[in-house]
């Protein structure tokens, strides 16, 4: 939000699109969206607008929709002499022109209110913007319990009523809007959870903001629109497309090397192989031939034994592995956590570190520091909240920050997976992608995307735009079996077995696919 009210004060100073521009633009974006999805003429609209600059973009609204031949009641929320600037100017214009203009300042007025959303076909709620800044009570939070009683049509100006810009988390009461056009650029308030999901279908408007506001390189997070997919040259062999060594699996984990190995192929890796303890390997190679099996030592617990560590190096280089994947279910046991403190200097290749294998690490996290190829770290909040030594609550209040921190701090690409997963470079710039949904959230569905990420490596993507392809082709994959299964019943091998699908959607309509997750831009 901050970076917002600079690009507000830049776009004033350096171009003279002074506030009244940006709100008139704001308020005609609202308007646009309205007379799109459903009309105007004819229509009745109850406009609730907040004493700040959001309802000032909602008496913006309220003007262009009454010009337009809709019906608009309005009601200003607070005490009017709030107003200042522009938003005082539009209340004074709609003060004039002929609105149904009333205030609500406490429980009385609240019956004019709740008889008038139930006259009305649709409610603009300018209550808050990004001014928001504690928790709403008193007659703010009566009035968007009353909104969200009513049940209509909501547009919400910027970001839906009660929604923290900077979180997405709801303060007190949020209002549920069937649309949210936001300005600028979204906010994070926006796109992260709750907030994304009270926003409805999010629009964009840049209010006139010239492309090198919006570019500016001081915008650090984006959402995640991954790249097109190498060529693929048919004359390829499996060599062509990337040669993998998972190093997973333990006594009582079948699930995270079958899955792990397996999603490379599936992802369009060419070469799958499974370093894991000879007990385990029979069971793995029952559901997955296509994977090449090397049975490594195992402790009495099954485990992957520490006296590996030579033997996968030699692999590595007799192979010619391309990318490795390290830690899913190796187990807690103590001779493969060390294993992978023993390894993870000392591969050679670019490398992808999860499930056990990541909590190997957080006990020494300064094994990476000597590591000059790629690491890529995909924790879920409990495995990050070990990396920094934090906890899951603190991680999970400021995901893209936590993310970032640890991109620096492990000089490390990280997937903080979860509801919109959060990936992090090393240099600073944070991702928040938009695919994948509730149902991904079962078991193995991280180690299918290890394996998604080696297999972008291993087709030929750089290692940043390899773990934002996989992490996005991920998600898509989950999207498409949730569309064909529902998301209560998905699991893992069903996200494993929509892999071939979401690459091939990539292939054949990369900017359609793509654009389908991303706020439309009006
Ligand atoms: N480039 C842009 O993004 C543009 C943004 N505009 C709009 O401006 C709002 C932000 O307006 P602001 O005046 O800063 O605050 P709000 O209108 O969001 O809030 C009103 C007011 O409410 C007070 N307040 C905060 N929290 C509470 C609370 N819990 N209870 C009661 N009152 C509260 C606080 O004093 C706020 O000032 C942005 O969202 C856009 O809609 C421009 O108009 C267009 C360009
Ligand atoms: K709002």
């Amino acid at each position: 939000m901050e970076q917002m009210r600079g690009l507000d004060s830049a776009a004033a100073g350096k171009y003279g699109v002074d506030h009244h521009l940006l709100m008139e633009n704001a308020g005609h974006s609202v308007y646009y969206v309205i007379l799109r999805e459903m009309g105007v003429r004819g229509r009745r609209f109850v406009v609730v607008a907040g004493v700040g600059n959001n309802g000032g973009d909602a008496l913006v609204v309220a003007r262009k929709l009454h010009s337009s031949g809709g019906s608009v009641r309005a009601f200003v929320v607070g005490d009017p002499s709030g107003y200042a600037g522009p938003a005082l100017q539009n209340y004074e214009i709609a003060s004039k022109i002929g609105i149904k203009l009333s205030t609500i300042s406490g429980e009385a007025q609240l019956e004019e209110l709740r008889s008038s959303l139930a006259w009305c076909d649709a409610v603009v709620d300018g209550l808050f913007g990004t001014g928001l800044s504690r928790d709403i009570s008193g007659i703010h939070r009566s009035v968007i319990e009353e909104i969200n009683a009513a049940g209509r049509t909501v547009f919400s100006v910027d970001i839906p009523s009660g929604i923290g810009g900077n979180d997405g988390r709801i303060y007190g009461a949020a209002v549920r809007a069937t649309y949210t056009v936001t300005f600028g650029l979204p906010k994070l308030g926006n796109i992260l959870y709750p907030g994304y999901y009270y926003g409805g279908k999010l629009f964009v408007s840049h209010i006139s903001f010239p492309p090198e506001l919006q570019d500016s390189p001081d915008i650090r997070t984006e959402l995640n629109e991954p790249p097109e997919l190498p060529w693929r040259p048919p004359w390829g062999h499996k060599g062509t497309f990337g040669k993998l060594l998972a190093v997973a699996g333990a006594r009582n984990y079948y699930g995270a090397p079958y899955f792990s190995s397996l999603s490379f192929l599936k992802a369009g890796g060419g070469y799958s192989r499974l370093a894991a303890p000879r007990s385990v390997i029979p069971f793995i190679a029952a559901r997955a031939s296509e994977v090449v099996y090397l049975p490594m030592d195992e402790t009495d617990s099954g485990a992957l034994a520490s006296s590996n560590a030579a033997r996968v190096l030699e692999l590595i280089d007799q192979h010619e592995i391309d990318v490795v994947v390290l830690g899913p279910g190796i187990s807690l046991d103590q001779e493969a956590q060390s294993l992978t403190r023993t390894l993870a200097p000392k591969v050679e290749r670019p490398l992808i570190l999860d499930g056990d294998g990541l909590t190997a690490i957080s006990s020494d996290p300064s094994v990476l520091r000597s590591r000059e190829k790629p690491t890529v770290l995909t924790p879920h909040p409990g495995e990050m909240a070990r990396l920094l030594g934090t906890s899951v609550g603190e991680v999970e209040s400021n995901r893209v920050e936590t993310a970032r921190r640890a991109a620096k701090e492990l000089n490390s690409y990280v997937v903080l997976k979860g509801a919109h997963s959060i990936i992090a470079y090393p240099d600073g710039r944070a991702f928040i992608n938009m695919s994948g949904n509730s149902g991904m959230g079962t078991a193995g569905s991280g180690d299918v995307l290890t394996g998604t990420i080696a297999a972008m490596i291993g087709l030929g993507l750089d290692v940043g735009d390899a773990v934002r392809a996989g992490v996005f082709i991920h998600g898509l994959s989950g999207d498409l079996a949730a569309a064909a299964k529902g998301e209560d019943g998905i699991t893992a091998e069903d996200v494993l077995q929509w892999l071939p699908a979401a690459t091939k959607a990539m292939r054949e309509d990369h900017d359609g696919t793509v654009r389908r997750y991303m706020p439309e831009v009006i």
